[in-house]
């Protein structure tokens, strides 16, 4: 009997995965990943964080089945990325994943809440009354009541960021990817928006996987994971930003 992802009290996770870009009988090999073995806790805050080119990004994007591995297993849930089609990583995307990527990806014809209800929409469905009342909250909470109306090319970088925060966060996925969803967020917005996610973990039991280069930001985590040179270094529980920088000036240094 094999033990499942769910059995792990996990949401994502990855064995052995490596990921290698490029050839190496031309000098253009890259060993983005080497053997990572790791697992995100179903209903925690989880931060990933290491120096450039470490490897968070394509991590999260194999968590995300926006990236498939060159070896090792990947499951979002119980379900084998690797072992999907096209139609079915799409699905499995729009269904179970949220995404805050710094490029926002904000469909530029539509106004804020066309883009916040995209998901729905592209499901076929209407929110649910408590769902509505979740994007009330998110939409005040990241102070967008009056640009509800207006097209992404009116908004600022960090209101167009913010609405890709509630867009991300407006289904409850089974999983939130972020990478760096306060990077170009004034330092007031950028701790709503923790405290935020922070609430949706703790309303509603939400995963989430956080890359950030940030200590503040990865101090409302749960716990951080630590990534050098491919690998997974260090595992914390929550931890004070003085620690957490702590860590990453002996990362630096080591490298
Ligand atoms: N599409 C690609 N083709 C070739 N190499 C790539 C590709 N994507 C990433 N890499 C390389 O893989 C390594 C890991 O990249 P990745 O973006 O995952 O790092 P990161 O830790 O997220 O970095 P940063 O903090 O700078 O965003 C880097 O050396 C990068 O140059």
């Amino acid at each position: 009997m094999q033990i499942t992802t769910t059995d792990m009290g996990l949401v994502a996770r990855v064995q052995n995965l490596t990921k290698t870009y490029g050839r190496a009988n031309d000098g253009t090999r890259v060993d983005a990943l080497r053997e990572v073995t790791i697992g995100v806790r179903r209903g925690e805050f989880t931060a990933v964080m290491g120096p450039s080119g470490s490897g968070k990004s394509t991590l999260m994007h194999i968590l995300a089945g926006l990236d498939s591995p060159t070896s090792g297993q990947a499951w979002l849930g119980d379900t084998a990325i690797e072992g999907l089609d096209d139609t079915a990583l799409t699905v499995l995307r729009r269904r179970r994943v949220g995404f805050v990527f710094q490029a926002f990806n904000l469909v530029p014809t539509l106004d804020v809440k066309q883009n916040i209800l995209l998901p729905f929409d592209l499901d076929n469905r209407k929110p649910t009354a408590s769902e509505t009342f979740w994007i009330d909250t998110l939409v005040d909470t990241l102070g967008l009541q009056d640009r509800l109306r207006h097209r992404p090319h009116q908004l600022s970088g960090g209101q167009q960021q913010r609405v890709a925060i509630a867009r991300a966060l407006a289904t409850r996925p089974d999983l939130i990817v972020a990478d760096e969803p306060t990077g170009n967020l004034d330092s007031r917005t950028g701790r709503d928006v923790l405290t935020l996610l922070t609430a949706a973990v703790a309303r509603y039991g939400q995963s989430i996987a956080m890359v950030t280069h940030d200590p503040i930001a990865a101090s409302f985590a749960d716990r951080v994971l630590f990534l050098a040179d491919g690998r997974i270094v260090g595992d914390i529980p929550q931890s004070s930003p003085e620690q957490i920088s702590s860590i990453m000036l002996r990362m630096e240094t080591a490298a």
